[in-house]
């Protein structure tokens, strides 16, 4: 009863007023600096990598209690004099950043790369591409950690007496000291802690359960209180929405019958495209390549390659692998940066001012690729994980291109409908077979009508029943006019679908023309090679 009445009495109450407030604002104030740091770390500048790396090392080496006593007493030397609070809140911050820092970079690092590039690709600046891909993403991760700093800080406040902020634990003591009743008034300490913590962990499962993709497109989830009690994180998917329904292919292939809506679009895309009679669409002059690796030579993938597209023109790239196809693909939207030559798209280099003779990135990237209009589509899909197949598609538009969530949500439906997904537009990538993710990867590439499709390798990656309802909406896409260069294996769709093949063997292009010329009579022992490879796997 007594432990009752204390640990609601005001005096108590207010101490434990003053802990709260104490590690709201420094929980708050640590992550923003942590996730600061946390950048600087991985930043590939050697001074903010230094300086974080320092500053982390000081932090996390020395303990806090000499922390709080070297800003209490240094400060006011600086002429700076702060309140016994308000030095808690900057010496519980300043020590929270430092291990923020490492679990918030623990969580970035956790997010495949390819998801950055799938965002890049589609014209997305690297602060859209943290906030809206990225952190959500290692949120997930993160959230956990955050929750341990809050509770260990709160509990941690009692530290700042030190400093004679007048909190929870040294008021509990001056109480002792009149009373000597130490188990009571400790016990009704303890269990204001105790409850405090409690609403801190609940406010963890709150904030789970919100940023759980998962939990979020689920209709039934789990109580809060029976996944605290047992920690059940994510529920198994429900029967009808884990695989895949065996009719979905076949619903497919009857939806790409005609794809009228793909088609509409690429044709309305195609009457945009500018291209004059002594300028193709792409144009890749003397293109070079090569990458530095530590401590050997560097690697020259593409030497010298020249290579045109022109307007409505279906371009297969084949090779073997390790040829430079991908790198092509990935300098003509910029994904990679040029070492030597030029490449033009729509007369334009994407991202590249011409200083004398060399090509120089300049510093809006993001807005010159999304500027650009080229889309492009994966082999791994690089769906962005914790997004809806709908949230997929309506992303770049609404982030890149300014339209609203409504108008966008439109032509995200009209397009799913469009590749036969309509059905799926609240699935999570994880719900849909690969075909169904692939196809969602070209609608999405598509929303941002797109003047020129670059397809990597867009089938490899699938099951061989999967691949025909893929390329059936690739296939949509280039009778409707679309301007496009797939890097493929697949030689049947090269024959039927391709306007031209280029062969491609060790960064250089050994052979190119009509598909009847180069895969049923090609002219270059490589490509000869090469086809016989193929055609018998
Ligand atoms: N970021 C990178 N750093 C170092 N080397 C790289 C990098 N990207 C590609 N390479 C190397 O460049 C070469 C060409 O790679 P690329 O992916 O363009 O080939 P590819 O013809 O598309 O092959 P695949 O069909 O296997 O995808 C390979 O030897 C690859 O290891």
């Amino acid at each position: 009863m007594e432990i009752l009445q204390y640990a609601t009495s005001a005096y108590l109450l207010n101490g434990l007023l003053i802990a709260i407030q104490i590690t709201g604002i420094a929980m708050v104030s640590g992550l923003a600096l942590g996730l600061l740091l946390a950048l600087m770390r991985m930043s590939n500048n050697p001074v903010f990598s230094g300086v974080a790396w320092f500053y982390i090392w000081v932090m996390r080496g020395t303990p806090i209690l000499l922390q709080l006593i070297f800003i209490y007493d240094a400060l006011p030397r600086m002429g700076i004099l702060l309140s016994p609070f308000w030095t808690a809140v900057i010496g519980f911050a300043l020590n929270e950043a430092a291990f923020a820092a490492e679990f918030i970079r623990g969580g970035l690092l956790s997010v495949k790369r390819n998801q950055s590039v799938a965002a890049s690709a589609l014209g997305m600046g690297p602060f859209v591409t943290l906030r809206r891909i990225v952190l959500p993403q290692a949120l997930r991760a993160i959230a956990p950690q955050i929750s341990n700093g809050t509770i260990s800080m709160l509990k941690g406040t009692s530290l700042a007496s030190i400093v004679f902020v007048n909190e929870l634990t040294f008021r509990a003591q001056q109480i002792v000291a009149t009373n000597f009743d130490f188990f009571t008034v400790f016990i009704a300490a303890a269990t204001l802690y105790l409850c405090a913590t409690t609403l801190i962990s609940f406010g963890q499962l709150y904030v789970e359960r919100k940023i759980d993709p998962e939990l979020r497109t689920l209709s039934k989830s789990p109580s809060l209180w029976s996944r605290w009690v047992t920690g059940v994180r994510t529920p198994m998917p429900r029967e009808e929405e884990a695989s895949p329904k065996p009719a979905d292919a076949a619903q497919a292939s009857d939806a790409s019958d005609d794809h009228v809506i793909i088609k509409a679009l690429a044709s309305d895309v195609a009457k945009d495209v500018q291209e004059t009679a002594d300028m193709p669409f792409v144009v890749c002059r003397n293109v070079r390549k090569s990458y530095k690796l530590r401590g050997r030579e560097p690697l020259e993938v593409l030497n010298s390659v020249n290579f045109e597209v022109h307007r409505g023109e279906v371009v297969a790239i084949l090779g073997a692998s390790g040829s430079g196809k991908s790198t092509l693909l990935r300098l003509i939207n910029h994904l990679e940066e040029l070492n030597g030559g030029e490449i033009l798209v729509e007369g334009k280099p994407v991202g590249y001012e011409k200083k004398g003779d060399k090509m120089v990135p300049i510093k809006a990237l993001s807005k010159a690729r999304a500027d650009a209009r080229i889309g492009m589509v994966f082999q791994s899909f690089d769906l962005f994980d914790h997004k809806t197949a709908l949230e997929n598609i309506a992303e770049a538009p609404v982030q890149v291109y300014g339209m609203s969530r409504s108008d966008a949500n439109e032509r995200a439906r009209k397009l799913l409908d469009g590749v036969g997904l309509g059905e799926h537009a609240d699935h999570l990538p994880m719900r849909l077979s690969g075909g169904q993710q692939q196809r969602v990867a070209i609608a999405r590439a598509l929303a941002t009508k797109p003047k020129l499709m670059l397809f990597d390798e867009p089938t490899s990656a699938l099951d061989p029943e999967l691949v025909g309802e893929v390329l059936a909406v690739m296939r949509s896409l280039a009778e409707a006019g679309m301007t496009m260069i797939v890097v493929t294996h697949e030689i049947r769709f090269a024959r039927e679908v391709a306007d031209r093949v280029v062969f491609m063997d060790q960064g250089v292009i050994v052979e190119e023309g009509p598909p009847s010329e180069v895969l049923d009579n090609p002219k270059e022992p490589r490509t000869q090679q090469f086809l016989r490879m193929v055609q018998d796997h």
